[in-house]
C-alpha cells in the first residue's frame, strides 16, 4: 500500500460545510482530505461521489459553504485554476489529437510546448508505456491505453490534488491492477493527495490508506481502509461491499451524523 510516500507535495482538501442540490438531491459535504494521501470515496449509486468530485474540481460551485485546497479558498475559482487534476472514466482525451498532443495539454492549453515541454512529455509517455505510440488518435488505442494517456497527462501537469472517477472501471481485473500500481507508483514519487471515486473494494484495498462513504448526499463515515475492510465500517457499507452485518463501529471510523 502506498502512502504518506515521495516528497509530501500533496496539500489538504477541505470542504468546509459545502451545501449543494441538483434540483431534488441535497448534498451536504463536510469533510478533510489529508495531504499526500490517497482517500477512496465509495458509496452506493446516486450517494454523491462524483458530486463531491465536481465540487472540488470547480465543474459545480457549493450553494453555501467552502471548498479548500491547500488551506486557500477556491469556491468561487475557475476549474483552471485549481491546483487540481482529474481522470473520468472515459472521455478523457480529445479525438483530433494524437496522444502527444493530448498529453501536451498538460503543460500547455494552447499546445505552445518548450523544449523542457517536450521531454516531460517523452519521458511521461515512456513511464506509462506509450513510447512509440505519440502520433496515434485515442481511438486507435485501447481503453487501457487510452487511461494511459490521461494518467501521462496528471504527470506532465504535475497538480498536487489527483481526483480520480472510477478511472478504470471499464477495465478487466488484471490491467485495472496495473493501472492502479501505476497511479501507487506516482503517488510513491509525487506524494499528491488523490481522492479516488470507486466501486471495487480490492481496488480501494490495493492504493488507499483512508476511506470515506458517502450516503445520500453526505459523508456517512471515515475512517482507515484497514478498518473498514476488517468489519468496523457500518452495517451500510457491508452492505454495500455485500460483507455480513455485525461487527462494533470501530472507535477509528468516526461516523459521521447527517
Ligand atoms: N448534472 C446533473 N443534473 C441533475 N442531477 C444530477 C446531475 N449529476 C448528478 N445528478 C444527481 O445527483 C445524484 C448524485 O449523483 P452522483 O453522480 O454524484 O452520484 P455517484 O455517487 O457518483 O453515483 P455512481 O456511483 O452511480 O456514479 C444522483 O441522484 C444524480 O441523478
Amino acid at each position: 500500500m502506498s502512502d504518506e510516500a515521495g516528497g509530501g507535495k500533496g496539500v489538504s482538501v477541505r470542504l468546509d460545510k459545502v451545501s449543494f442540490s441538483y434540483g431534488e438531491a441535497l448534498f451536504a459535504f463536510d469533510a478533510e482530505f489529508t495531504a499526500g494521501q490517497i482517500t477512496a470515496i465509495m458509496g452506493p449509486s446516486g450517494s454523491g461521489k462524483s458530486t463531491l468530485l465536481n465540487l472540488v474540481a470547480g465543474f459545480e460551485p457549493p450553494r453555501s459553504g467552502r471548498v479548500l485546497i491547500g488551506g486557500a479558498d477556491v469556491s468561487t475559482a475557475p476549474p483552471a485554476t485549481r491546483p487540481v487534476s482529474m481522470v473520468f472514466q472515459e472521455n478523457n482525451l480529445f479525438a483530433h489529437l494524437s496522444v502527444e498532443q493530448n498529453v501536451g495539454l498538460g503543460r500547455s492549453p494552447s499546445l505552445r510546448l518548450a523544449e523542457a515541454d517536450r521531454a516531460a512529455i517523452t519521458d511521461a509517455l515512456a513511464r506509462t508505456g506509450l513510447a512509440g505510440k505519440e502520433k496515434r488518435l485515442p481511438r486507435e488505442l485501447s481503453g487501457g491505453e487510452r487511461q494511459r494517456v490521461a494518467l501521462a497527462r496528471v504527470l506532465v501537469r504535475d497538480r498536487p490534488v489527483l481526483l480520480l472517477d472510477e478511472p478504470f472501471a471499464s477495465l478487466g481485473p488484471a490491467l485495472r491492477d496495473d493501472m492502479l500500481d501505476l497511479v501507487a507508483g506516482l503517488h510513491a514519487e509525487r506524494g499528491m493527495t488523490v481522492l479516488f471515486v470507486t466501486h471495487q473494494p480490492q481496488d480501494a484495498r490495493r492504493i488507499a490508506r483512508r476511506l470515506v462513504f458517502l450516503e445520500n448526499g453526505a459523508v456517512a463515515a471515515i475512517g482507515t481502509a484497514d478498518d473498514f475492510f476488517a468489519g468496523a465500517g457500518p452495517e451500510a457499507f457491508r452492505r454495500y461491499i455485500g460483507a455480513g452485518g455485525g461487527g462494533a463501529l470501530s472507535r477509528d471510523i468516526a461516523r459521521k451524523r447527517t
